[in-house]
């Protein structure tokens, strides 16, 4: 039989006023899953999270987490870790009296040298919040993903500002809390990040699922491309293709590997170079670009 999942939404609604910021939304996160909510802004992304988080009531609908509502903080809390886009520690804190509060906070037990050592603060523990820089505040706030390996992480715009070190130090450091059985919920608008490590994706638009699935479902639907450039007076080519005002031609196809293939065979038996050949599948970039188009 299948687990109750970590987080069950069903027909979730939102209003502000008389703005409906999400309609009817339905979805759920299985346990030990990585899910990424993204859409283009405005789309209710952040209204969501908060109502899952406990910080906000819906106006219609179920939420549940863990199985409960989490506007019951003391039961549901202390299971989740959120790194908000910004935790507002105080700036008179240092370092490891913030972490220390995350503790006291979420009632999570750890020990604080081992977080400051994975968001590699150990040597900024005596440092003031207010003297860190951007990188390492954001580093701070994923302290409280971290802290007490809670069993549900919300990543707000996780890598935002931070160095590519520092970025892959903190995909590393998630990495080990999935091994641990974690259950991830990501935003963000750095897209190839969803594209290379979510289960599934939910993407929102004007407070809808614009699609929701695993990122192969997502990209399915669009065809991948082909482009080269070509000298003049070549022969026709094999396949369907427009070219663009600068002479560079473009084949769109859901058959990549096949049409490659072709295309590489009619260029060998024809003596014609591809110059600037690329082809690619499917990007996430693409599936967004498409919203509103359909
Ligand atoms: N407190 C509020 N009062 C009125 N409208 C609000 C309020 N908060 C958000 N909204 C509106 O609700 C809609 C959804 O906002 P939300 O912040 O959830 O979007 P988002 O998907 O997180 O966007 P972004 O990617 O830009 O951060 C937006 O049109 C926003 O202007």
């Amino acid at each position: 039989m299948p687990s109750t999942p970590v987080i069950d939404v069903a027909r979730l609604n939102l209003t502000y006023g008389d703005f409906h910021a999400v309609k009817d939304l339905s979805f759920q996160v299985a346990r030990g899953e990585f899910y990424a909510l993204l859409g283009t802004n405005g789309a209710g992304k952040t209204s969501t999270l908060e109502i899952i988080e406990g910080h906000r009531s819906a106006t219609s609908g179920s939420v549940r987490v863990f199985g409960k509502n989490p506007r019951d903080r003391a039961a549901v809390r202390p299971r989740m870790g959120i790194m908000l886009q910004e935790s507002g520690f105080s700036p008179d804190l240092t370092v490891a009296e913030s972490v220390r509060l995350i503790g006291s906070l979420t009632r999570r037990t750890d020990r604080i040298d081992r977080v400051l050592d994975i968001v590699d603060l150990t040597r900024k523990a005596g440092t003031k919040v207010s003297q860190l820089s951007g990188g390492e505040k954001r580093r701070l706030d994923f302290a409280t993903a971290v802290y007490g390996t809670p069993e549900l992480i919300f990543l707000d715009e996780p890598t935002t500002g931070l160095d590519i070190q520092s970025r892959d130090a903190l995909w590393d450091a998630v990495d080990r809390l999935r091994a641990e059985g974690s259950t991830i919920v990501l935003t963000t608008h750095y897209l190839e990040e969803a594209q290379q490590r979510a289960d599934r994706i939910g993407l929102m638009h004007n407070g809808v699922f614009h699609r929701e699935g695993t990122v192969s479902e997502l990209t399915r639907m669009l065809p991948a491309t082909i482009t080269f450039r070509l000298p003049n007076h070549s022969p026709a080519l094999p396949l369907p293709a427009t070219r663009d005002a600068e002479g560079k031609f473009l084949i769109e196809t859901f058959g990549l590997q096949k049409d490659l293939h072709t295309l590489l065979g009619w260029a060998q038996d024809h003596a014609m170079e591809l110059r600037d050949l690329q082809a690619g599948p499917t990007r996430l970039d693409d599936v967004f670009r498409s919203i509103g188009n359909d």
